[in-house]
């Protein structure tokens, strides 16, 4: 799904509303109705006091409109106008007309301190001071309204944004934003949803098709995208009947060292568990029992060290090449991850200590194959790309690395961000058990795999960090996220690429 910026979409509002012939009142009515739904969805009726906080601009006039509605429907509603100005806007006024004609419970205005009301941790809060028109931070008693209801323990339901919360920038420190609890946002996500400064404000995102124009929003000009099922559906290569283990390529994944013989095996795991033709592991000498053991559908190859990574097998010929897990820093091995540099032609993936070494070696960047693949957590990020500011300095900077040095870069995270060029790609599956030793090890292995199967690069690190996620959600489904290791994450891959490709509401059904 696209991203769109606050300005884009509010181009997308005056557009719908002159293709459909309706005002904006009634595009209001139809997304504010949304939102009624779904909390009436949740609450079936149950006697909760809703407090409804509207600001004096359209999020308001969203939030007059779920008034209406809630009160029809018996809810014990009481409505709070946050009156900061007198410059009312139509839609709002409208609707506060509307909502005088049905309740003699007529809203309550708040104009400083001493009208904050009372607010509980029984409250059901419902947040439509500011959404995609907040233009600067609230402040002065506004922002102590928003400290209030944040500490007051109460379910805080952000309408389109939690107040306070710009789409496009961090906000200040100690800046008055809303701590929602569950956001219900219209037409597309925001950015600021899924960044690891902001992402906490909105809490759980759920997106409402308010049906703006659909030619407007696939016209508007966006890098940005949040990839869900429909998309990873859509980058999915069916296996075919007619094909054998050369089909789906030949892997060399050289990594490990002394002690850390295990992040190479879990990445091997992960590579065949994905569907790799052939495997094969370059390790030193003492991973060869282990491996050997350990996963006796890949090969071994072995350094001549018995501890450490030295060298790299030249004129191997594999398909696609990872490297970097495990190996360490020793001054050897960076001659070999140079080495390894010089010989590969192909797109290649880097992970972790490879990573690491190219952060201290910057001779080397020059040498990293084009369209090839880097997988860092932010720790290594930052030693790759410098300190950022912020998370949108972050993404800048990630990018212009991108284009300096042609690869694809991932940002490991809650949402893991996929950076290519000028495109961001935002992952949605996922959950915090897999923030366990190995996991990224298993991602190199399928992203890796997924290059070998003849995906390109960018789409095998999109659809190779979802199937990831989304394996990480089967692991955690059946033990609970505290006991999921990054050998499950592997293990349930297949179940992973069979619900891509299949029948996503099988699951849905099932972990209900
Ligand atoms: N996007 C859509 O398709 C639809 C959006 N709807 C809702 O409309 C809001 C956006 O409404 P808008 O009137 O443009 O802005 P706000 O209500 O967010 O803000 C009102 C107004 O307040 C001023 N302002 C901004 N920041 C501050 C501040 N810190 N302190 C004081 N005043 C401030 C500024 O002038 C703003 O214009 C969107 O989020 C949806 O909820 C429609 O209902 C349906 C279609
Ligand atoms: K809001």
């Amino acid at each position: 799904m696209k991203i769109l910026t606050a300005d884009q979409l509010s181009e997308a509002d005056k557009i719908t509303i002159q293709k459909q012939g309706i005002t904006s009142e009634e595009l209001m009515e139809r997304a504010a109705t949304l939102v009624f739904e779904e909390i009436h969805k949740r609450l079936e009726g149950a006697p909760i006091p809703i407090k409804i906080f509207c600001g004096i601009g359209n999020n308001g006039g969203d939030g007059l409109v779920v008034a209406r509605h809630l009160i029809q429907h018996k809810y014990d509603v009481q409505v709070f106008i946050v009156n900061y100005s007198d410059k009312r806007s139509d839609d709002f006024l409208a609707n506060y007309e509307k909502l005088k004609k049905i309740t003699r419970n007529w809203p309550i205005s708040i104009k400083g301190e001493d009208d904050f009301p009372e607010i509980g941790t029984g409250d059901f809060v419902i947040d439509a001071i500011f959404g995609i028109g907040l233009n600067r931070p609230i402040e002065s008693w506004m922002g102590k309204l928003v400290k209030t209801i944040n500490k007051s323990g109460a379910f805080v339901l952000a309408v389109d944004m939690p107040s306070g919360l710009f789409s496009d920038r961090v906000p200040e420190k100690d800046a008055a934003v809303i701590n929602a609890s569950y956001t219900l946002s219209f037409q597309t996500p925001k950015l600021v949803f899924y960044l690891p400064q902001t992402m906490d404000y909105a809490g759980e995102v759920e997106i409402l098709d308010i049906g703006l124009d659909r030619q407007c929003i696939s016209e508007s000009k966006s890098g940005i995208f949040l990839i869900e099922d429909e998309e990873a559906r859509m980058f999915y290569k069916e296996r075919k009947k007619n094909s054998h283990k050369g089909d789906y390529g030949n892997v060399l994944i050289s990594g490990g060292s002394y002690g850390k013989i295990g992040s190479v095996l879990l990445s091997a795991t992960a590579a065949l568990r994905t569907g790799t033709g052939l495997c094969t592991l370059y390790v030193p000498k003492c991973g060869y029992q282990i491996i050997q053991s350990g996963l006796p559908e890949a090969m071994v190859l072995t350094d001549e060290n018995e501890e450490i990574i030295t060298n790299f097998p030249e004129g191997f010929g594999a398909d696609v090449n990872c490297f970097g897990m495990g190996v360490g820093k020793a001054k050897q091995t960076v001659e070999a991850m140079e080495k390894f540099l010089r010989s590969v032609e192909k797109p290649v993936v880097i992970d972790a200590d490879g990573l690491n070494i190219l952060s201290k070696n910057n001779e080397l960047l020059k040498l990293i194959p084009e369209n090839s693949v880097l997988t860092p957590h932010p720790g290594e990020l930052k030693r790759l790309i410098g300190e950022w500011k912020d998370d949108f300095e972050k993404l800048e900077k990630t990018k212009e690395f991108s284009k300096e040095y042609k690869v694809t870069l991932l940002i490991k995270g809650a949402h893991t961000f996929i950076i290519s060029d000028d495109e961001i790609y935002i992952n949605s599956t996922g959950n915090p058990g897999m923030a366990t030793a190995g996991s990224g090890d298993v991602l190199s292995g399928v992203i890796t795999s997924l290059i070998g199967q003849k995906y390109n690069p960018v789409t095998a690190a999109v659809l190779g960090v979802y199937a990831h996620g989304l394996s990480g959600d089967i692991a955690a489904s059946k033990l609970g996220m505290e006991s999921v290791l990054a050998g499950d994450i592997a293990k349930n891959m297949g179940k992973a690429f069979k619900l891509i490709s299949e029948d996503f509401s099988g699951y849905e059904a099932e972990s209900q």
